[in-house]
């Protein structure tokens, strides 16, 4: 099958600024691929560059097998829903999703009557029926962007853009929608791209994640490649919460401070690194036990777990320990990780496994 957006060697320059250094990236046909990175990674730019509202210094976009820059932007098949719901506020729900429809000239425009059908389809569809006559004055914000939606997909699009489509509602909202949307995805089968800052959205939405970091891809995965195998430490830092320890590699062991934290399971060559560890692959013991010394020197309540945040010799490690367990401040303990990435200086990211004897047993303090 054609892919269905091709990138190819993507640059993009405002002034001195380089927004886009060099991408490539296809995506395949009804793939819900996240754009994912910090603000002026360039997620949007690439965004606009596909659909034709920038253009590009050099490279190419390819869709559907087609040079895009020989396609005029309405031509290019592309329904795009931005952060800030761009409906027009004196036209009803059901006009705005026509929008598109009755905007194309008259030798394309469908019946007036197929045109109301499709609005009707499609308030079924993002579950607003009933709210054809209300005007978006009316309707909540997720409401409002559920009508952005309509309005995209009603021009049967080739390619949905989503610009941050929830950046702007709250916590709770945000998370019915992401759920709603990948229901809407795996209905309608269109090939998706959508950005987002917010790594939980990329994780939970998406088939693939785009990881971006200053106008280049850092890394491309499935959300298990990004998050259990990061590719670089931006990616590691990037994908949830981590502590990270400047580590020496000495005949193969990894040690901070002197003291041997974890043993990677492939051969790495001596030199320093950066060793990055998750929350909840840091084990604490009883002091005495194979593992770093520590002392507990704060603890809060997240959620559903207890976080202790622990100094070592060479830095401060946060673990997660069960909420039934209390760690006082100024309690010595034995830090152990069950599994940490190393980056070597040279490049490169390796897995590491604390040795198998500090794997297994319930540890409390
Ligand atoms: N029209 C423009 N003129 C000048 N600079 C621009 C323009 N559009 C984007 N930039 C710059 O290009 C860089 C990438 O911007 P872009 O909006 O693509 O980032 P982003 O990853 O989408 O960020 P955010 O998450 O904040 O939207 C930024 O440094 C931005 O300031």
């Amino acid at each position: 099958m054609t892919v269905a957006v091709a990138i190819e060697q993507a640059v993009k320059q405002f002034g001195p600024h380089r927004a886009l250094a060099g991408i490539s990236l296809n995506v395949e046909p009804g793939e819900l691929v996240a754009l994912l990175g910090p603000s002026g990674s360039g997620k949007t730019t690439l965004l606009r560059i596909i659909a034709g509202l920038e253009t590009l210094d050099s490279g190419q976009v390819m869709l559907g097998g087609v040079d895009a820059s020989q396609v005029p932007v309405r031509r290019r098949g592309i329904g795009f829903v931005f952060q800030q719901y761009a409906l027009f506020r004196h036209m009803s729900v059901a006009d705005n999703i026509a929008y598109g429809l009755r905007s194309r000239p008259r030798a394309t425009r469908p019946p007036e009557a197929v045109i109301r059908a499709r609005v009707a389809d499609l308030l079924g569809l993002v579950q607003l029926e009933g709210y054809g006559g209300r005007f978006p004055a009316q309707l909540s914000g997720g409401q409002r962007q559920r009508v952005a939606l309509a309005r995209a997909l009603a021009i049967e699009p080739k390619v949905l853009l989503l610009d941050e489509p929830f950046g702007a509602l709250d916590a709770l909202v945000r998370k019915e929608l992401r759920a709603w949307l990948r229901e809407l995805h795996d209905k309608t089968g269109h090939t998706t791209l959508f950005v987002t800052h917010d790594q939980d959205e990329a994780l939970e939405l998406a088939d693939r994640v785009v990881v971006m970091s200053e106008g280049r891809i850092e890394q491309v995965g499935t959300p298990d490649d990004v998050y259990d195998r990061p590719a670089t430490p931006h990616v590691f830092g990037f994908m949830g919460e981590s502590s990270r320890l400047d580590v020496a590699v000495t005949d193969g062991k990894v040690a901070v401070a002197g003291a041997e934290v974890a043993s990677p399971l492939v051969p790495v060559v001596d030199g320093p690194g950066l060793l990055f560890v998750r929350p909840q692959d840091v084990g604490i013991a009883m002091p005495g036990t194979p593992g770093l010394d520590g002392v507990v020197k704060a603890f809060r309540r997240h959620g559903a777990i207890r976080r202790l945040t622990v100094d070592v010799a060479g830095g401060q490690v946060e673990a997660d320990i069960s909420p039934a367990i209390t760690a006082p401040l100024g309690t010595k303990v034995a830090v152990r990780f069950d599994r940490a990435r190393l980056f070597p200086a040279a490049g490169g990211g390796i897995d590491c496994r604390a040795p198998a004897a500090h794997q297994s047993g319930e540890y409390a303090i």
